[in-house]
């Protein structure tokens, strides 16, 4: 999507460890027309999907999530990455290795949120080692719903987590493949798609 990328290639900042730094639009200030054409690029590679839930992860999956959840017309789901006393009855839960927080969660769902006859989405920010969206699958596996597929905004296409969705025989559509970084010169170079 050549807005994003050249929105990446405008603002965003190459760290040290692979890490990518969009927080002046995508994950900490947060630009809402770019997430509207983004929303409206997810509702088209997903057309014909008959998408009745988006699930995402907290924290930085709920923003564009709601955002597309507009285009699609549906409600979102998010799972929480900590327990909390007002989740009442039973939860879904696995767990996921934070890519920057560094640290294992115990992710979890309601089961009042999800299940047989939903037809889900997976939508977050990144993809980097395919932590996030493993977990996030396998709670709709285990709910009985089914998996439609996954739209990330930025795939770190030189982390394993695309091969290894992919592999799962998910349909992964990245907006935005970074073939590589350079936190040296700065330079980032997209995968043609
Ligand atoms: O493919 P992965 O290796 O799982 O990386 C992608 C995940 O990493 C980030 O979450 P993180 O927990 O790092 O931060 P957040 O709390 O800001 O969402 C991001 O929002 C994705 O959910
Ligand atoms: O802001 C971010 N930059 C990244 O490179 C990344 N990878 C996973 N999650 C991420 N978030």
């Amino acid at each position: 999507m050549k807005l994003l990328e050249d929105r990446i290639r405008r603002d965003g900042v190459v760290k040290e460890g692979n890490v990518l730094k969009v927080d002046r639009f995508l994950n900490h200030q947060m630009d809402i027309e770019l997430f509207q054409e983004i929303g409206k690029e997810f509702k088209r590679r997903f057309a014909n999907e008959n998408v009745n839930k988006i699930l995402t992860i907290e924290a930085s999956g709920i923003g564009i999530a709601c955002i597309a959840a507009e285009s699609f017309h549906v409600p979102v789901v998010f799972a929480k990455k900590t327990q909390t006393k007002n989740i009442a009855g039973e939860v879904y839960t696995t767990q996921v290795e934070s890519f920057t927080h560094g640290r294992i969660y115990d992710i979890i769902v309601s089961k009042e949120f999800l299940g047989k006859g939903d037809r889900v989405l997976l939508i977050d920010d990144f993809l980097a080692n395919g932590k996030a969206l493993e977990g996030l699958a396998q709670l709709v596996q285990d709910s009985g719903a089914e998996l439609v597929g996954a739209g990330v905004v930025i795939e770190k296409g030189f982390q394993r987590g695309g091969d290894a969705i992919r592999a799962k025989g998910i349909h992964l559509e990245s907006l935005a493949i970074v073939e590589s970084m350079n936190d040296k010169t700065g330079e980032i170079v997209f995968r043609e798609q």
